[in-house]
């Protein structure tokens, strides 16, 4: 068997290299299984936009790359209401911003746009998901396929409006559901949603209270939504319409949405939500039901795969300057002053790595996909000391997922299934502690938890814009007929990806990744096993 597990034969080590932690197990199961754990890790663990074939490939086959290439193209094609309608006929689209129609209530059998307008994207339109040629597997942050990292152009599809459309707009009815934490710009998105729906000429928009509770349960009712509505709701945070975790099965979702007439479903939420997106997609397909379910991706911690970004982490980050900034103020006035910051990231260390890169004030930045000892000649404690002795002071970002294996295993889980973390945050703050006095050296030690603090704020200018886009382009691919899928952002253009290529696994910071390199310049922290 010629596949990619025994194409890769030898990949240097390197001397200071990362442990890998728990959370990097469930890829080293993949079918893609380089020899080298921590390679395996940089290629599955999409930092940016890696991605684990289907099928295994047989790299002595000299077809290998054209295979591979059509694997791909057929895992990214979007599904669209022709798979179960195929006779379903497209209209010229109502979207023209030329002509804005309609613009009244009555829709007569067709609808005026611009023939001459070139404002729509093509069916055919790709957006270059990989944009670095590695010529060699030990380069930093590779995403190879092949021992000689050949070059293989892997294209998505482009997000924006269509020509034609496959819903007439009198006999729409929208619904939004928000799912999951809470996460800066939930607002932005619904906002832009309506306000598309209404130029598309949509007249029945409504908000599904709660998340998915809010189909299930009675006493809660249907918020009707309009330009005039959502006007001002990004100036917020939060989420109008509210969220919750847990909720109804995917059957009672889908009778519900058959009760109220819902033919457009727009899910906005994290990995757990996009589940039962893709789930309610899958249903809606099994009953024959005309419904276009659209994700978009809403996650603080940003670890939905192969999108630069998602919404409210800028903002997240940017927030979280502000925790940090007190705990270095805090930690720098004191003597051997010592500031702890805890930030989310249940998974994924994204915020804390970028948080700790744009601070440029933190000492020791400890994230869920690097094992870290607190004690011990090599641990983060006897890093301190060596930092109170050097610095006078020092601060430590931590993320919410880090060093659980140092914690009690709660056996806990949310309403959605979640693993209820132990608070790693506060035990560090307590070791540190114990330490110094054991030692008797004198340290001042200050604990800031901003987490929810740092959830509900509103969006930043950059996560507003961000939120505009995706709002837009969910509405444009629920025209388009596209159902199951989500949007992204994906180096720097607007995509759409099938709904499981982007939750197969959360994505994780890559211990390979120049961004983390980056953060460990920055800090000047060493390995702490
Ligand atoms: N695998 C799944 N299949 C179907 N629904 C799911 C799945 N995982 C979570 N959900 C539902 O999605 C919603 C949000 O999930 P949760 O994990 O709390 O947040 P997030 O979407 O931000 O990851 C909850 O209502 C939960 O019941
Ligand atoms: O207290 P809650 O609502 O469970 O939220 C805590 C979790 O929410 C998050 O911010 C984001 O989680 P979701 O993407 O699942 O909403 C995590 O970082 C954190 O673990
Ligand atoms: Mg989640």
């Amino acid at each position: 068997m010629g596949s990619i597990s025994h194409a890769i034969t030898t990949l240097p080590h390197c001397h200071h290299g990362p442990r890998l932690s728990h959370s990097n197990s469930l890829l080293i199961t993949s079918k893609v299984a380089y020899k080298h754990k921590s390679r395996v890790f940089a290629a599955l663990s999409s930092n940016n936009h890696s991605f684990t074939p289907t099928t295994d490939i047989d790299l002595n086959d000299p077809d290998w790359k054209t295979k591979f290439q059509k694997d791909f193209e057929a895992r990214f094609r979007l599904p669209h209401l022709t798979d179960i309608f195929p006779h379903a006929a497209p209209i010229p689209s109502t979207f023209c911003l030329k002509m804005r129609t309609p613009i009244d209530g009555d829709f007569p059998g067709h609808y005026s746009s611009d023939e001459e307008w070139h404002g729509y994207i093509n069916n055919n339109d790709r957006v270059l998901l990989k944009t670095i040629h590695y010529s060699s597997p030990t380069s930093a942050g590779a995403e190879c396929i092949d021992p000689d990292c050949t070059w293989v152009e892997q294209w998505v599809h482009r997000a924006g409006p269509r020509e034609k459309i496959y819903f007439r707009p009198e006999e729409v009815k929208a619904a939004i559901v928000t799912c999951g934490g809470l996460c800066p710009g939930l607002n932005d998105v619904i906002r832009q949603i309506v306000i598309t729906l209404e130029i598309y000429g949509v007249k029945k928009i409504v908000g599904i209270p709660f998340g998915y509770r809010g189909f299930s349960d009675k006493e809660l009712t249907e918020v009707p939504l309009s330009r005039k509505v959502v006007q001002n709701i990004h100036l917020s945070g939060g989420s109008l319409l509210g969220v919750s975790r847990g909720g109804p099965g995917v059957g009672d979702i889908v009778d519900s949405l058959e009760e109220r007439g819902i033919n457009m479903l727009f899910v906005l939420g994290g990995n757990g939500t996009h589940a039962g997106a893709n789930a309610i997609h899958n249903e809606c397909r099994k009953k024959q039901l005309k419904v276009s379910v659209i994700g978009v991706p809403k996650t603080i911690d940003n670890d939905i795969l192969l999108m630069d970004k998602t919404f409210g982490f800028d903002t997240a980050v940017e927030e979280a300057q502000r925790a940090i900034n007190s705990a270095y103020i805090e930690a720098h006035s004191a003597y051997h002053g010592i500031g702890i910051v805890k930030l989310m990231g249940r998974s994924s260390g994204f915020i804390a790595m970028q948080a700790t890169l744009s601070s440029g004030q933190v000492d020791i930045c400890l994230i869920p996909e690097l094992l870290f000892n607190l004690h011990g000649p090599h641990g983060v404690l006897s890093h301190l000391k060596y930092l109170l002795q050097t610095k006078g002071s020092a601060v430590v970002c931590v993320a919410e997922g880090a060093g659980q294996d140092l914690l009690q295993k709660t056996n806990i889980t949310d309403a959605s299934g979640n693993i209820v973390f132990g608070d790693i945050g506060v035990y560090i703050q307590q070791e540190t502690k114990k330490y110094f006095k054991e030692i008797g050296v004198h340290a001042d030690v200050k604990y800031i938890d901003p987490t929810y603090m740092i959830r509900a704020v509103r969006a930043n200018a950059s996560d507003g814009i961000l939120c505009t886009v995706l709002g837009q382009n969910a509405v444009h691919g629920a025209f388009a007929g596209y159902s199951g899928i989500t949007v992204g952002l994906c180096n720097t253009h607007y995509a759409y990806f099938p709904i499981p290529e982007v939750i197969s696994h959360p994505r994780l910071v890559d211990p390979n990744s120049r961004m983390w390199h980056r953060c460990l310049t920055s800090t000047g922290q060493p390995d702490f096993i």
